[in-house]
């Protein structure tokens, strides 16, 4: 769920200069366990590692895409604002990305990755400036490309083909600089309005993309900054959900999800190396085209509503 313009709206109100908040403790106790591993020297970037890191990122990240058509029903009216039309544009969107991943996945991969910086964009709205937003999502795309190119450019090549991976590599090494520059702008941007723990929370978002092995990286974003922001908004627009409807729902559609992934895995094999790796993240690029436009619509109908 993108709820860029109700952030708009909060980015008036100041949270002060403490540069940590209880919101944002699993990413420091995240960050710093794999910080700690890093000054250890437990290598991150084995067979093994890169696995617990892709499990991290699925358990830890499709729970907050779960959610979509359950707060979708919740600011569902009646006629095309239907809940049903909601239900029919998911399918939909999935069975499209779906195919378009089967088919031609060289043409999936790089739409993937420009979507996915746009998207995660938005988790910023609270900078203010929109050439500045884009540039932080972008960057947080671009830096694991560029500052890893061996470790991502395996991974691409098993999901795109080794073509696409390349160019995508070359495109990355050139726009990761300038767009970090911008994000960095961002930090500053942050600290001048007082936002001082979404500022350090950035820049050690930028950190880690640099430092650490990029599915770690990824990982540490992903489910400690992109999916609790998300989660938290979530639980904004269902405020009496219980405990039962996050278990039923979170638990239920994140293992419907993995199942779906693992039907699909045959589809996949005329990929150069299919490992689990690629296939999570296949995965994960196809459940993100119904999640994007969903929370397009989820912003459409708030907007409605309000
Ligand atoms: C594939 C891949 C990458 C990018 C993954 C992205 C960008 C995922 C975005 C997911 C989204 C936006 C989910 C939505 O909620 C990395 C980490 C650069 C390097 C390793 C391979
Ligand atoms: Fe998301």
């Amino acid at each position: 769920m993108n709820i860029a313009a109700a952030d708009r709206e909060r980015i008036a109100r100041p949270v002060g200069r403490r540069l940590f908040r209880p919101a944002n403790a699993p990413f420091w106790i995240m960050g710093s366990a794999l910080g700690a591993a890093l000054l250890a020297g437990i290598r991150l970037d084995t067979p093994i590692a890169s696995l617990a890191a892709a499990i991290v990122f699925l358990l830890g990240g499709l729970p907050h895409g779960a959610f979509d058509l359950a707060v979708a029903r919740r600011f569902a009216r009646s006629g095309s604002a239907s809940y049903a039309h909601s239900a029919a544009l998911y399918a939909l969107v999935l069975g499209v990305a779906a195919i378009a991943w089967t088919l031609a996945p060289h043409v999936a991969l790089p739409i993937f990755l420009v979507l996915a910086a746009l998207h995660f964009a938005a988790d910023w709205s609270t900078v203010g400036e929109r050439f500045v937003e884009t540039g932080v999502g972008v960057a947080l795309v671009a830096l694991p490309i560029a500052a890893h190119p061996i470790a991502v450019g395996d991974i691409f090549a098993a999901m795109g083909g080794v073509d696409t991976a390349a160019s995508i590599g070359r495109g990355g090494m050139v726009i990761a600089p300038v767009a970090t520059l911008v994000a960095m702008i961002g930090v500053v941007i942050l600290i001048e309005r007082d936002r001082w723990s979404d500022a350090a929370q950035l820049g050690g978002s930028l950190v880690a993309m640099l430092l650490l092995p990029p599915l770690w990286g990824f990982a540490l974003y992903f489910t400690c900054v992109h999916s609790v922001r998300h989660l938290r908004e979530i639980g904004e627009a269902l405020p009496g959900a219980g405990r039962a409807m996050w278990l039923r729902t979170g638990t239920g559609l994140t293992l419907a999800a993995l199942a779906i992934g693992y039907a699909l895995l045959p589809a996949m094999r005329h990929l150069a190396a299919p490992g689990f790796v690629p296939a999570a993240f296949v995965l994960l690029a196809i459940l993100f085209m119904p999640h994007l436009i969903l929370s397009a619509r989820i912003d459409a109908l708030r907007r409605r509503a309000a």
